[in-house]
């Protein structure tokens, strides 16, 4: 090593994928902050040219229509997992993006080929350009974004589990028909044609119904320490 110079550690890329409601997000983040990595919620960004679509009144049930303006929008995603932010050109959308309209909307968006690319294309670039690395969740992260990622997750819990964590943010929701809107939604995303919901073969499956989120942390965590240190 030259001039006695500690050894500057390879980026670690981590990919996090699962449906809804299994606490991508939260992990995603606390683990990045913690090990000092940055974090991408692309999820966010599927919602965010949802938002656009919706706000410039294009046809939904259309997917030419959609198709044909993919490319139109400008997403930028900050990365601090301590200060996640995205924004649709220039304008904050963290709070619209996350409305029941664009939670019912965005699995039609997200199911066309020319949005995925679109979107696939901004994540691989952030990934490369994050200097000690990232987590990054979604739903195809481990088997087509970045399938070379060091470390894939794959999240489940109970459609019970995560219908109680949903209605639980949406103060004073009804957990039965949470509950039907994840399933719909999870069997629109695992059905699409183009990059479904789906775990990488070589994934590690952790079922979150019976953990805290502090204990899939820690036990992320711990797995991304011991790739780190070539286990
Ligand atoms: N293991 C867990 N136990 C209890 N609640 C959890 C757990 N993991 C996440 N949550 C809570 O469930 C909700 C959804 O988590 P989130 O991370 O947004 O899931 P996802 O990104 O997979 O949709 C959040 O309110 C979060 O605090
Ligand atoms: N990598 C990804 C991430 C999200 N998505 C889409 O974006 C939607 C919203 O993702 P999200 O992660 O914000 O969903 P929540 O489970 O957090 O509600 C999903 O239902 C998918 O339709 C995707 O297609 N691919």
């Amino acid at each position: 090593m030259e001039n006695g110079a500690a050894p500057t550690a390879k980026p670690v890329i981590v990919a996090i994928d699962g449906p809804s409601g299994t606490g991508k997000s939260s992990t995603s983040k606390a683990v990045a902050a913690q090990l000092g990595l940055s974090y991408l919620d692309t999820g966010a960004q599927y919602r965010a040219i949802t938002w656009w679509m919706v706000t410039n009144g294009i046809d939904l049930e259309d997917p030419t229509a959609i198709a044909a303006v993919a490319g139109k929008p400008e997403i930028v995603s900050g990365t601090d997992p301590a200060a996640p932010t995205i924004t649709v050109d220039g304008v904050d959308v963290a709070g619209p993006i996350r409305t029941q309209e664009v939670t019912s909307k965005v699995s039609a968006v997200s199911a066309v080929p020319e949005v995925r690319a679109r979107i696939t294309e901004l994540q691989r670039s952030l990934a490369a350009g994050a200097d000690k690395g990232i987590v990054v969740e979604g739903r195809d992260i481990g088997t087509t974004v970045l399938p070379d990622a060091d470390l894939k997750i794959f999240l489940t819990a109970s459609p019970e589990a995560r219908a109680a964590r949903r209605s639980g943010e949406l103060k004073g929701a009804d957990v039965h028909a949470t509950r039907e809107a994840l399933i719909k939604r999870d069997a629109a995303d695992s059905s699409r044609k183009t990059s479904p919901l789906a775990k990488a073969d070589d994934a590690v499956e952790v079922d979150t119904t019976e953990l805290t989120l502090a204990q899939v942390i820690e036990c992320v965590v711990t797995l991304v320490e011991e790739k780190r240190a070539g286990k």
